[in-house]
């Protein structure tokens, strides 16, 4: 299968999974859908992502505890760099490891607790965004850099943020009791 269809996949699955075990985050987020689509909000575009917080909350979060890809690309340097005290020689391959960025505890509270709030409460999730390269790559967004940073990030980070939103939705609408689910969808089964 095409690697961004499965990493795409392989996050719906994490994310629902995760929702299946924090019974309370997916009422929230049951309510959430609930209310916006009464006050008339059905559009499920990129620039909507805005109009759902706790729903990206929820896909970010997903996201820094279950990273589908644990390292970027390899890349390397076109001239001698320093990171800290490290001198790093032109010509070194670099790789990022992602999911321990995510989880390290110098940057994130309990990082091996699912706490989606972190990301809305304008706390230590703040700023954190999708890059798809260019000027949304601040230096804020390094601190979880799940689809990578700067000119060669993932340029299909947004189609995936969207496509993640439009399931998940679909999926809390439409299924009830995911405690039933359970049996299928529990890591432990995977
Ligand atoms: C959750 C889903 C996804 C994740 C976590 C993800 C993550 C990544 C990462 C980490 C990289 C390497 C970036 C780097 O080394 O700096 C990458 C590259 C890339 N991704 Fe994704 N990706 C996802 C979905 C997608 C989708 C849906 C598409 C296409 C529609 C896509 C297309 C690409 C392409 C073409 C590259 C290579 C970019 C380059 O080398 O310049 N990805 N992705």
């Amino acid at each position: 299968m095409n690697a961004s269809v499965k990493t795409t996949t392989k996050t719906l699955k994490w994310i629902m999974a995760r929702l299946v075990l924090h019974q309370d985050i997916q009422q929230k987020l049951r309510k959430d859908i609930a209310s916006r689509r009464a006050s008339g909000d059905h559009t499920m575009t990129c620039g909507g992502r805005r109009r759902r917080p706790f729903m990206e909350a929820i896909v970010l979060e997903a996201l820094r505890l279950h990273p589908p890809a644990h390292y970027l690309l390899a890349h390397t340097t076109d001239k001698d760099a320093t990171l800290d005290n490290y001198v790093i020689p032109k010509g070194s391959i670099m790789n990022f490891g992602v999911a321990s960025i995510g989880q390290d505890a110098t940057l994130w509270t309990d990082p091996d607790v699912f706490r989606p709030e972190r990301f809305v409460e304008r706390e230590e999730g703040s700023g954190v965004r999708c890059t798809t390269g260019g000027s949304d790559s601040g230096p804020e967004t390094k601190k979880m850099m799940l689809f990578g940073a700067g000119q060669r990030a993932c340029p299909g980070a947004w189609i995936a943020m969207m496509v993640l939103h439009s399931f998940v939705e679909d999926l809390v609408r439409r299924l009830i009791g995911f405690r039933l689910l359970v049996g299928w969808m529990h890591p432990s089964t995977w």
